[in-house]
């Protein structure tokens, strides 16, 4: 395992410290994600957790709960006490920048409904403002998507349609991501509003305000940063 890979599963395992037998788990997507749900399943087997019942935010993430033995059910409208999460970015007050694995909408329907979201990453995804690092996925509606990117493109120039091979990427939900290119300096709040407000955008990667805690990694220790 690389030392980013261990990073990752360390800030993993301390998120993971923080669910109770019984809890409703909203599960995350990603590389990092990954060790969260592999270790839920762990202990699970091992008797140090009963009763979980997890919510995948993602088709792989259902398929890796499955084959580590983690019960699942379908997203109601019923509060989940934890989910754990990735991220790209992750700003001081803890907004954040998610959806480079493509699956933003998701992860945002499932963890609204968490009373506790937990991030976790290695430092790498530490920024001092949203945009410097990555940039922001906005998931688009196939149908028009040339005129999306174009109403987009009027305000958030430089971005560009998710294609890393031939064909265009496809989300789960069957739509496309427009990785845009942020602003030097924006609104995060204002920005939210305005791309919603772009006929063709289902939902941005912009996370304000949700998550509760962060559980970052590095070389010396595992930081723990709460939202401000
Ligand atoms: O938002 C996400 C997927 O849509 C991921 O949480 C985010 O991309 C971080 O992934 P990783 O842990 O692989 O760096």
């Amino acid at each position: 395992m690389s030392d980013l890979e261990a990073l990752k599963k360390e800030a993993a395992l301390k998120a993971v410290a923080l669910v109770r037998s019984g809890d409703r788990v909203g599960l995350g997507t990603g590389s990092t994600a990954k060790y969260a749900i592999e270790e839920l399943g762990r202990k699970l087997a091992a008797g140090e957790l009963t009763g979980i019942v997890g919510v995948s935010t993602s088709e792989a993430s259902e398929q890796l709960a499955r084959q580590v033995g983690v019960p699942t059910e379908p997203l109601d409208p019923r509060p989940l006490d934890i989910a754990i999460d990735g991220a790209d970015e992750i700003a001081p007050n803890l907004d954040l920048v998610k959806g480079l694995g493509g699956a933003l909408v998701r992860e945002k329907v499932t963890e609204v409904q968490a009373r506790r979201l937990i991030i976790i990453a290695d430092h790498t995804k530490l920024v001092g403002q949203l945009g410097e690092k990555a940039p922001l996925p906005i998931e688009i509606l196939k149908f028009g998507f040339l005129s999306t990117i174009d109403r987009l493109r009027a305000f958030l120039p430089g971005g560009q349609l998710r294609q890393p091979a031939a064909q265009p990427y496809v989300t789960d939900n069957g739509n496309y991501i427009y990785d845009a290119r942020l602003p030097e300096t924006f609104d995060p709040a204002e920005l939210e509003r305005r791309i919603k407000g772009t006929l063709g955008v289902v939902d941005t990667g912009l996370f304000l305000g949700m998550a509760e805690r962060a559980f970052v990694a590095a070389p010396d220790g595992v930081q723990e940063l709460t939202r401000s």
